[in-house]
């Protein structure tokens, strides 16, 4: 089969070398509307042709969607002439918004999917060879879409060493809230306040292993992350709230001098590693 991939950084990247190095695709074909990019997609020799997003759509069997969440939603309306044996799957970070929107001409052939494995980095030279090998993938409202597309999906994801996971896009956005969003909310919070206290010298001077795990995240993509907190608005506030309800604790129990149930809280914490 050959697979197209729109998109060609970090995720869109990585998944060209995957399905090369495991021999899935007979032809990968990329599309990017970034002319900086093109240069280091071919350098790095990431797809077999780069082409315009026409030829793409006729020459792919299966079409990944590596793109913000917005820029998904706007590449719906290309889609409406697909042929309907050609599959396109979404790597989008939330999938509600996404499914909601899907063009009821489309929807059996539009496979709503989250790879559960990234980085901060982003862009063409970001991509990773093994970026998918062991890692989970939510598909989200499979029943309404086509076997033959649900079965390719399955097939490729499969293929590249990942774990399925199937789960209905509100429930997916709640917990990829709890899992992702708000750690990265959080992540870009921490580095705003650190900033706006230290000076760039104290940070390098001090900066441990606990300061560079938590703001590790605030390095991510402002472009890609801001469409994730506006299509996720809902489930980042309430998260934001229960997150603010805990800091609220931990500070008055500090303020009251209150050790032992700080000790209690945090050996509650603690037991978080013992599932992970
Ligand atoms: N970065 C991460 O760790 C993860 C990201 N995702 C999702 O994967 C998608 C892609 O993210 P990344 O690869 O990290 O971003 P990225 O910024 O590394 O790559 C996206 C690429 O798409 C290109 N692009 C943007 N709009 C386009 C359009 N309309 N047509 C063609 N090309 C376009 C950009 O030039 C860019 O090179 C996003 O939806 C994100 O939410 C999912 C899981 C993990
Ligand atoms: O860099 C990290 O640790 C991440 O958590 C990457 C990530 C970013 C976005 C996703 O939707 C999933 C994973």
């Amino acid at each position: 089969m050959n697979i197209g991939i729109i998109g060609l950084g970090l995720m869109g990247g990585s998944l060209a070398k995957a399905v090369k190095r495991y021999g899935i695709a007979k032809k990968v074909y990329g599309f990017t509307n970034s002319e900086k990019n093109k240069k280091d997609i071919l350098d790095l020799n990431l797809v077999d042709e780069l082409v315009d997003l026409e030829t793409l759509k006729k020459v792919s069997d299966v079409i990944i969607l590596a793109i913000p969440v917005d820029a998904i939603i706007g590449m719906f309306p290309n889609f409406l002439d697909i042929d309907e044996n050609t599959t396109i799957i979404d790597m989008g970070s939330t999938k509600g918004y996404i499914v909601k929107n899907i063009p009821a001409k489309i929807r059996k052939n539009f496979i709503a999917a989250h790879p559960m494995t990234g980085t901060e980095k982003s862009g063409p030279k970001a991509a990773i060879d093994d970026l998918y090998e062991g890692k989970t993938v939510v598909f989200c409202d499979l029943e309404d879409n086509g076997n033959l597309h649900v079965n390719k999906a399955f097939k490729i994801f499969q293929a590249i060493g990942m774990r399925i996971v199937v789960m209905d896009s509100n429930q997916h956005d709640i917990h990829a809230c709890f899992m992702s969003h708000l750690p990265h909310i959080l992540s870009f919070s921490l580095a705003n306040t650190v900033m706006s206290h230290e000076d760039p010298k104290s940070i390098i001077a001090l900066a441990a292993g606990g300061f560079k795990d938590m703001s590790r995240i605030a390095k991510s993509s402002p472009r890609m992350w801001g469409d994730i907190f506006k299509q996720n608005k809902k489930n980042l506030l309430a998260s934001i709230d229960l997150f603010e309800s805990q800091l609220q604790n931990a500070r008055k129990m500090v303020e009251e001098d209150n050790y032992e149930d700080l000790e209690k809280w945090m050996k509650k914490a603690n037991t978080l590693h013992e599932i992970l």
